[in-house]
């Protein structure tokens, strides 16, 4: 009689939402909880705004910076407890969150052949774990603007987080300055919502797509939201955290 062997079936979760919804810190802790691998594809057109800029591109000239994308060495760490983001071995993880990076990012983001060579990259990165990778073939969460609608449409479970324009401010500020008061949340919304709307032209997130369930944080706190998001993932996959650390 043959030994039985435990199947692992992989899933794909896609996260997107607006600027300071969320979506790193709950995706992190999901796939953390889930034992999955996790992609910031954010972290992917920061890192190319950092490599145009350190060549010198000038970041309006869509040809130049699409040419520098595609030879872009990138390494993204898909370790949620540690997700590292490497430019030809050169650790750029702390660079890539500066303030300089989130006000330039959007004019690489809006570039099209940008996308599309991201969208390749990410791509791989799902598919490499579907069947082994990081997290051994049990799959992957991916968080971003456009991964529920054209990155992995096809993804087991796909949410649009979202939270109210007062929150998302309130939040960057803290993160930003320390503090939520009116000062400190003015000197945020470049980063927040005119980011947004430069990122709308390209990627819809801020409505829901068909087939997308929509997590309102606006009201929620960190441990609530991840919940909220472990909950929508159990009732589509039955996936919880006990049958991950179980398998
Ligand atoms: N539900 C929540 N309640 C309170 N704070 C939260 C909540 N969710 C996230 N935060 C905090 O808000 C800040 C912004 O979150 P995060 O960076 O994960 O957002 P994001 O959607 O990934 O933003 P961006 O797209 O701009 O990178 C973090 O400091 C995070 O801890
Ligand atoms: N799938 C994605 C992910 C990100 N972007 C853009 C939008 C942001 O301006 C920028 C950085 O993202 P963040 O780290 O703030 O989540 O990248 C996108 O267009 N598509």
């Amino acid at each position: 009689m043959s030994t039985p062997t435990s199947v692992v079936t992989p899933v794909v979760i896609a996260v997107d939402g607006p600027s300071g919804s969320g979506k790193s810190s709950v995706s992190k802790a999901v796939a953390a909880r889930l034992g999955l691998a996790y992609l910031d594809t954010g972290a992917m057109y920061r890192a190319a705004t950092v490599w145009c800029t350190r060549r010198g591109t000038d970041l309006s000239d869509h040809t130049a910076v699409a040419a520098d994308v595609v030879a872009m060495p990138l390494e993204m760490g898909v370790d949620p407890r540690r997700p590292g983001v490497t430019l030809d071995g050169d650790d750029v993880a702390e660079e890539i969150r500066t303030t300089a990076v989130s006000a330039a990012v959007s004019k690489v983001a809006t570039n099209l052949a940008v996308r599309a060579e991201l969208k390749r990259r990410q791509r791989e990165a799902i598919d490499a774990e579907r069947t082994g990778g990081f997290s051994g073939g049990r799959g992957i969460l991916a968080e971003g603007r456009d991964i529920t609608t054209v990155v992995a449409p096809d993804a087991d479970v796909r949410i649009l987080l979202t939270a109210s324009e007062e929150a998302r401010l309130r939040r960057r500020a803290l993160d930003v300055h320390g503090a939520a008061d009116a000062s400190a949340v003015e000197a945020t919304r470049d980063q927040v919502l005119r980011r947004d709307r430069d990122d709308a032209t390209v990627s819809q997130f801020e409505v829901a797509a068909d087939g997308v369930v929509t997590v309102d944080s606006s009201d929620l706190d960190l441990e609530q939201t991840v919940e909220a998001v472990l909950a929508v993932v159990a009732n589509v996959t039955g996936m919880t955290t006990a049958s991950a650390s179980s398998a």
